[in-house]
């Protein structure tokens, strides 16, 4: 099942209703047991995927009608991150182990399936025009970016795994998860936006009763969203993103658009919002 979404425009934002601010950017229901269910965003052309593979069968990605492809990676690159317990990520039949919260990518072309019952594989991806290979991203080998302040409570692990030059190159995306510490609820803040990319966050780790909310929109005229556990949220390139949460979370960050140079971002100052 492939959702379509159309692309918005940054002053809509300001009327529109809950309800409507949430179809267009809040994507829940991602992960079902034994299927594949995603969404295409006319915003960069991302796509955003929930994999969650049950029993010992591999659970293929498939060529959603609308990518109007052979197969899902013929024009496109994958990064994969698994929001779950262990599982594989089978790139032309060639397994990779993750466990939680470690990612891989994968470049243009290749056949990708999914195994391991418990495991939740959170996808995204762009459009591509030649392969990057595969790689894969062990959380507990890479060194985080510590950023924030305990007075803010902010305090964060960033570890990137595409980001860019000095890291994995990739066409388009970028991606990576970020860790809220102990006692510290907010993300991204202070916020910035990036004129040439959009960015999808995915929150994850946060108990049933927990959490974020999600501040979107341009600077000065800001809305909110209230997010749980194994949903996302969609950020044009005009929007900022940021948010706070009731409990402990993580959340994958992921983008396309024009470049891949992480550091290409428009800091927005606590005192424009
Ligand atoms: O907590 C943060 O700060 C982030 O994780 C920021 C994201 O990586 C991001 O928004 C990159 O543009």
């Amino acid at each position: 099942m492939m959702e379509v979404r159309q692309a918005t425009a940054p002053a809509s934002v300001e009327t529109a209703t809950n309800a409507e601010l949430r179809d267009r950017y809040l994507v829940d229901g991602l992960f079902a047991d034994g299927e594949v269910r995603a969404v295409y965003t006319h915003e960069d052309r991302m796509v955003l995927a929930g994999a969650v593979p049950a029993g010992d069968e591999a659970l293929a990605l498939p060529a959603f009608e609308p990518l109007r492809a052979a197969h899902f990676l013929e024009r496109r690159e994958l990064g994969v991150i698994n929001v779950g317990g262990p599982g594989q990520v089978l790139v032309d039949d060639a397994p990779y182990e993750l466990g939680t919260l470690d990612g891989a990518y994968v470049g243009l072309g290749r056949r990708v399936a999914f195994r391991g019952a418990g495991a939740r594989f959170y996808l995204v991806s762009a459009t591509a025009h030649t392969d990057h290979g595969v790689a894969v991203f062990r959380r507990g080998e890479t060194e985080p970016v510590e950023l924030g302040e305990q007075r803010g409570a902010s305090v964060r692990s960033l570890y990137r795994y595409v980001w860019g030059p000095g890291g994995h190159p990739s066409c388009q995306l970028q991606l990576g998860v970020t860790v809220i510490a102990e006692g510290s609820v907010w993300n991204t803040m202070p916020p910035h936006r990036h004129d040439r990319r959009t960015e999808v966050y995915l929150y994850t780790g946060l108990s049933d009763g927990d959490r974020v909310l999600h501040v979107m929109g341009e600077p000065d005229r800001t809305r909110h969203l209230w997010v749980a556990d194994g949903e996302a949220v969609i950020s044009p390139s005009w929007s900022v993103h940021a948010g706070a949460g009731t409990g402990s979370y993580a959340f994958v960050w992921a983008m396309a658009g024009e470049n891949t140079d992480y550091g290409d971002l428009d800091p927005v100052a606590l005192e424009a919002l």
